[in-house]
């Protein structure tokens, strides 16, 4: 492992990672990858989560490919150097910041969406000129095999390289030193990642997760709300980091609640959910039995049925749910859907804020005023309102959590920012020597009332006169020069 760092290392120190037309080269390379090799990601997806191959491109590679898009057409005026406003002690230099590589990146994926959730942070740490080691989740196999048999035959051989393994390769991973650390996946394991980087002192973005509450206001059409949820509950058997984990609403809502998310249940998926190309399985056994006991004690307003064999979990509404309950305590990250019945919209605002900020919060209603105190009172890593999960798609936004949730983001910009530190440049000129007397010692009152006058502009009429003589007599200097005396 330590030798394969090595190697990394000895390839982003070969420079030839930084220039931007190889960072463009290279993401083209990875644009053909994706397109010429589309069949085998999609089948390997698809193999790994019972995806249907059209999900599996809407869900993961458009994602990809409007990333990498969107990249090559914005990375030449990102990586230029941007000058800053200057005070007076600067004002004859030169002063910009120009963002740089980072260095040697691990990307550590998680199993939902295996594609996408390492392929995306890797377009933004090549488009900063990073070297990248991927190590994708051991969980989505059929994923992680075939990204580590194309990226070589696209990317360059080592810059780039993907690590397979377990929880054992992960942690001799983690003992080698990264310059950043991007780590997707459970908050527990987050903690473990961010101990190993404290170690070396490395950077981390953590993308965890946690349980995303939906609130309903009565003042909404609750048709299009149960399809906009249904929707994003149940996309991926529940298995989406940003699902809306458990509804809030005033009691006398339940029943129609329930009512409209199976109509648009069997309107989605049809009588028959099983044979539905539309709905996955449980990526494995244990995750399978944790879900199921979750639905312990409570009381299944529909769905609940159950099929070891496959891992299938028909989509689920829970009703009057305890919030002591087992269900309420964890990310449910599977088709069970519980509601929690509030009195109203200070209820479920308070509810919010005594749990760990969520990674999202969902907040439906007609009344605009009350979406925005909603995200006035409460904190998440994002918030759509009126509808669930969309906030990731737009690269614009930062995509991260807060607190328990995670730190860090990334997408579009935020990436390129993540995997760029932001160098400040201050270039001087070795004349006007006279002028940093100021600053040298011994120190004086009149040298800090010039400090003063230049830094924190305190101008005292007697400072500002001999001021104006120095410039008067720099522009005589300059015209006699020129000839014009
Ligand atoms: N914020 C996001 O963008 C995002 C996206 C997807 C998933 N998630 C979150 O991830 C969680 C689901 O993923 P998961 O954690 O089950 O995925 P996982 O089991 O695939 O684990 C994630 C990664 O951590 C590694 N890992 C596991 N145990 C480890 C250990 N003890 N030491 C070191 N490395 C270890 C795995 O090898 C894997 O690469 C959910 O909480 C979900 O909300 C967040
Ligand atoms: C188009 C939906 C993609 C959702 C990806 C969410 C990533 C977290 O699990």
């Amino acid at each position: 492992m330590e030798r394969e760092v090595q190697r990394v290392r000895q390839a982003f120190l070969s420079g030839r990672s930084r220039p931007l037309r190889f960072r463009l080269q290279q993401l083209e390379a990875l644009r053909r990858m994706v397109q010429e090799r589309e069949k085998d990601i999609l089948a390997a997806i698809a193999a790994d989560l019972c995806k249907s191959e059209l999900n599996a491109y809407s869900q993961e590679v458009i994602t990809v490919l409007g990333e990498i898009d969107f990249m090559l057409e914005n990375l030449p005026e990102w990586v230029t150097a941007k000058p800053v406003k200057k005070n007076l002690l600067t004002m004859m230099d030169e002063a910009y910041i120009q963002p740089q590589p980072l260095g040697v990146v691990l990307i550590i994926g998680a199993w939902n969406y295996p594609f996408v959730l390492i392929i995306q942070p890797l377009i933004g740490a090549i488009a900063a000129g990073n070297a990248v080691i991927i190590k994708p989740s051991e969980l989505s196999e059929n994923t992680a095999k075939i990204v580590a048999k194309l990226l070589p035959q696209y990317l360059d051989q080592d810059l780039y390289v993907v690590i397979n393994g377990g929880v054992e390769e992960t942690t001799e991973l983690l003992k080698q030193r990264f310059d950043h650390i991007f780590y997707t996946g459970n908050t527990a394991v987050g903690k473990i990642v961010m101990e190993a980087a404290a170690k070396h002192l490395t950077p981390v973005t953590l993308e965890l997760g946690g349980k995303s509450p939906c609130y309903i206001d009565k003042d909404c059409d609750l048709d299009i709300v149960c399809r906009r949820i249904t929707w994003g509950k149940y996309m991926n058997c529940g298995q989406t980091c940003i699902a809306p984990d458990y509804i809030l609403c005033e009691a006398s809502l339940q029943s129609q609640i329930v009512w409209k998310i199976k109509e648009t249940v069997k309107e989605f998926y049809g009588e028959n959910i099983k044979e539905s190309p539309d709905y996955e399985r449980i990526i494995n056994l244990r995750h399978f039995k944790r879900i199921l006991s979750l639905l312990e004690g409570q009381k299944i307003a529909f769905g609940g049925e159950t099929d070891e064999a496959t891992r299938y979990i028909a989509p689920t509404v829970l009703t009057d749910v305890d919030p002591k309950t087992k269900v309420m305590q964890e990310e449910i990250f599977g088709p069970v859907l519980p509601i929690v019945p509030v009195k109203n919209v200070d209820e479920a605002i308070d509810f919010i804020n005594e749990r760990e900020k969520p990674l999202a919060l969902y907040v439906f209603s007609h009344n605009h005023k009350l979406i925005k105190r909603m995200i006035d009172e409460t904190s998440s890593g994002g918030v759509t309102g009126n509808d669930v999960i969309m906030h990731f798609t737009l690269n614009s936004f930062p995509f991260g959590g807060v607190g328990s949730s995670g730190m860090g983001a990334y997408h579009g910009k935020h990436s390129f920012d993540t995997f760029s530190h932001q160098r400040p440049c201050l270039l001087k000129s070795l004349k006007r020597e006279g002028a940093n007397k100021l600053r040298y010692p011994p120190n004086s009152q009149s040298k800090v009332d010039w400090g003063k006058f230049f830094l924190l502009k305190r101008f005292n009429k007697e400072k500002l006169g001999l001021l104006v003589l120095t410039f008067l007599g720099i522009v005589a200097a300059v015209l006699v020069k020129a000839g014009y005396y």
